[in-house]
């Protein structure tokens, strides 16, 4: 897949040299300052400016739910989805907050919503199969959850797309995909997901060890998550690279959302130059994946969130409006007259 590369030294020259002329300290703005150069280097400008701004919302149901992996019920992604349309969830909450669009895609929900604005129906199933037992999707499957992410997104307007999901059970698809991508222990790549304790993470590890050992020879990112799923994941895959192709400002949620960016990365090594990493999930294995996502992987918040719904994405997008406002608005030592630094 051929995403170009965003390398652009005399672009990131200029943004670091106009923020370094800004009124403060020379680094004072700490990461913000970063992110303001990688926003203006996805945006191609000195001026970045955010317009449009989409949450998208993949849901799905996963079939190894059956298997206790999750503290909760599976009935939890349908009742969860129509809480975001209600408008009661987290995301819904911050997302008006901040006054962002929220579209949810139905990628493969068990259960048949009513249509309504704000709901996209691209279901593949009702729910994966169960990848203990066999592939949790088909190739065909695969193939067609990445063709709805990309159809989907082409169909968005805005320069930049805030990516959350819902799926009981896709901890286990992510930690699963983590560790095929990366070849790092299973152990390290497991963790709590909505709140299993030390017992139900140990049940959780040797199901999900069963499932690595029927799928060994799933390493290539599409055979890996075709074996694992979900249709949610693959489907935020498709919006990855879909939004990466196009030059939009991707904004990546916890755990599962920065699964979809590793298997995206994995097909197309540039798409993470387009993504901000919102924040660090306390789900066990976030810190790892984030770190095999390179190091502009750096995630802006550290809150303690396991909420997933990209919640975390809709709280850190308020610091990307404050990085391309610093770009545009703040003024320099030249322009405000204020004494610069004594050795220069
Ligand atoms: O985004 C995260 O970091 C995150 C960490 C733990 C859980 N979640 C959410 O919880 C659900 C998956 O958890 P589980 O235990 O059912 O695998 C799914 O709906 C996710 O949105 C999300
Ligand atoms: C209630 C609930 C809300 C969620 N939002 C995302 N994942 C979730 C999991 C549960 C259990």
């Amino acid at each position: 897949m051929n995403i170009p590369d965003l390398h652009d030294p005399a672009l990131a020259q200029r943004l670091q040299h106009k923020i370094d002329r800004k009124t403060k300290p020379l680094g004072a703005l700490g990461r913000l300052e970063s992110l303001a150069v990688q926003l203006g280097l996805v945006l191609g400008t000195e001026t970045p400016r955010l317009e449009q701004p989409q949450v998208l919302v993949c849901a799905g149901d996963h079939g190894l739910a059956a298997r206790g992996v999750s503290a909760y019920p599976s009935d939890v992604t349908w009742q969860m989805v129509e809480n975001f349309l209600a408008g009661g969830a987290a995301v819904s909450v911050l997302a008006r907050q901040h006054g962002l669009a929220l579209t949810v895609v139905d990628c493969g929900v068990r259960h048949d919503f009513t249509p309504r604005p704000g709901l996209l129906v691209r279901k593949l199933g009702p729910g994966t199969a169960d990848s203990s037992q066999g592939a949790a999707m088909t190739p065909a499957q695969c193939e067609q959850a990445l063709a709805n992410g990309r159809g989907v997104v082409r169909d968005l307007p805005g320069n930049a797309l805030l990516l959350g999901e819902m799926g009981i059970g896709n901890t286990s698809a992510a930690s699963l995909l983590l560790a095929a991508l990366t070849g790092q222990p299973l152990a390290d790549c497991v963790g709590a997901g909505t709140g299993l304790d030390e017992a139900g993470v140990a049940r959780k590890l040797a199901v999900l060890q069963e499932v690595q050992r029927r799928h060994a020879g799933a390493r290539e990112p599409l055979q890996a998550l075709a074996a694992f799923g979900g249709f949610e994941i693959a489907t935020l895959v498709g919006a990855v690279l879909q939004a990466a192709g196009e030059r939009r400002v991707i904004v990546v949620d916890g755990f599962i959302s920065s699964a979809a960016a590793l298997v995206a990365q994995a097909l197309a090594p540039h798409v993470t130059q387009r993504c901000v990493f919102s924040h660090r999930s306390s789900e066990s294995g976030h810190a790892l994946m984030l770190r095999h996502l390179g190091s502009g992987a750096s995630a802006l918040l550290d809150l303690g969130l396991r909420l997933g719904e990209g919640s975390g994405a809709v709280l850190a997008w308020p610091l990307l409006q404050s990085a391309c406002a610093i770009l545009s608005e703040m003024a320099s030592f030249e322009s405000a007259g204020v004494s610069d630094r004594q050795d220069r």
